[in-house]
């Protein structure tokens, strides 16, 4: 029964561009804002956010992300890390002039895309890890643990601090956070808006690693993805998605209502007037 209703959840979600060769993939497969490298010989697929200057969640950079996601599912590689291409922020989450003063309809596309994301991510049937070479504020953070494993370099932040500038996190978003770190850690942590440095992250364990550099953060995260060569690749991730399912069921049960839920939040006084001053903020420190 379970099984049967994570099958047909997935499905939902089923990548549609199936036929494509990992050659094309190593060649970069859409417009630029990703980019995926698939290593000959460990099969693995390192997919980069290429979007200056801070990977801030567009809707183009969202669409990207999924459909690279999905290409590198269907091609089976062996597993897929997730980084950015700039050295000093993995992602600023998601854009907050979309938030502000949004027209509706564009709005509503935007959550639903950003929904999209995360469960693309949060379902991928391979292997995931994140190598996080930069701050991961915010959404940064929520793809972030998404993935089944986390290596940072030192003297970054990484959290959701949303309350310090008036926004709520959906049900969904808190479970992921809530997937990786103990409840009690996560209410805290959220109530503060806490952004946590890597060295607390690591404490806490928000990430698996610390790596040196870039290179060394990626070499860890290869090594996860191979301590599961030996599981078959079916049962695995089927294990996998039965081990997400309460997190997942409770988007997917009602997607039209948290959609809702945002949309209604976000055109509040108190949102706007949050995102206002955050966007200040943001301009002064210049
Ligand atoms: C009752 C039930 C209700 C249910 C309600 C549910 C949901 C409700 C609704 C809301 C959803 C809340 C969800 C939030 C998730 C998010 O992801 S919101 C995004 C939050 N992110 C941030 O606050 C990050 C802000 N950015 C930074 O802190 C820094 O930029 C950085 C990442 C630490 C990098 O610093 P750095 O010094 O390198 O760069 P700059 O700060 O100079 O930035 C360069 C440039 O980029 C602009 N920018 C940065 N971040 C964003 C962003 N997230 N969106 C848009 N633009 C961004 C910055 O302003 C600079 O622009 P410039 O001045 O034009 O150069």
């Amino acid at each position: 029964m379970l099984r049967n209703s994570l099958i047909g959840s997935l499905r939902q979600i089923k990548p549609i561009l199936c036929s494509q060769s990992l050659r094309s993939l190593s060649n970069g497969a859409n417009s630029g804002l990703t980019t995926i490298e698939v290593d000959d010989k460990s099969g693995i697929a390192t997919l980069s956010m290429n979007l200056p200057p801070v990977n801030t969640l567009t809707l183009n950079l969202m669409h990207d992300l999924i459909d690279s996601i999905n290409q590198i599912e269907c091609n089976k590689s062996r597993g897929l890390i997730l980084t950015s291409s700039n050295d000093k922020v993995f992602s600023a989450g998601l854009d907050l002039k979309e938030l502000y003063k949004p027209d509706q309809e564009r709005l509503k596309e935007f959550w639903t895309i950003f929904q999209d994301l995360w469960l693309a991510l949060h379902l991928c049937g391979i292997p995931t890890a994140a190598a996080i070479n930069g701050h991961a504020p915010a959404a940064g953070c929520i793809m972030a643990t998404a993935c089944e494993y986390r290596v940072m370099l030192p003297d970054f932040v990484i959290g959701v601090h949303a309350t310090r500038f008036s926004f709520l996190v959906s049900k969904w978003m808190m479970l992921s956070y809530q997937s990786v770190l103990p409840r009690r850690i996560v209410e805290r942590a959220l109530n503060q808006g806490k952004l946590f440095s890597t060295q607390e992250a690591l404490e806490v364990g928000l990430i698996d690693e610390v790596a040196g550099s870039k290179k060394e953060a990626l070499a860890q995260c290869a090594a996860f993805i191979g301590t599961f060569d030996k599981a078959n690749p079916i049962a695995r991730t089927l294990t996998k998605r039965m081990c997400r399912d309460s997190d997942v069921t409770e988007l997917l049960r009602d997607r039209a209502g948290d959609l809702r839920a945002c949309v209604d939040y976000i055109n509040t006084p108190l949102f706007q007037e949050g995102l206002s001053a955050h966007l200040e903020g943001l301009k002064e420190k210049k």
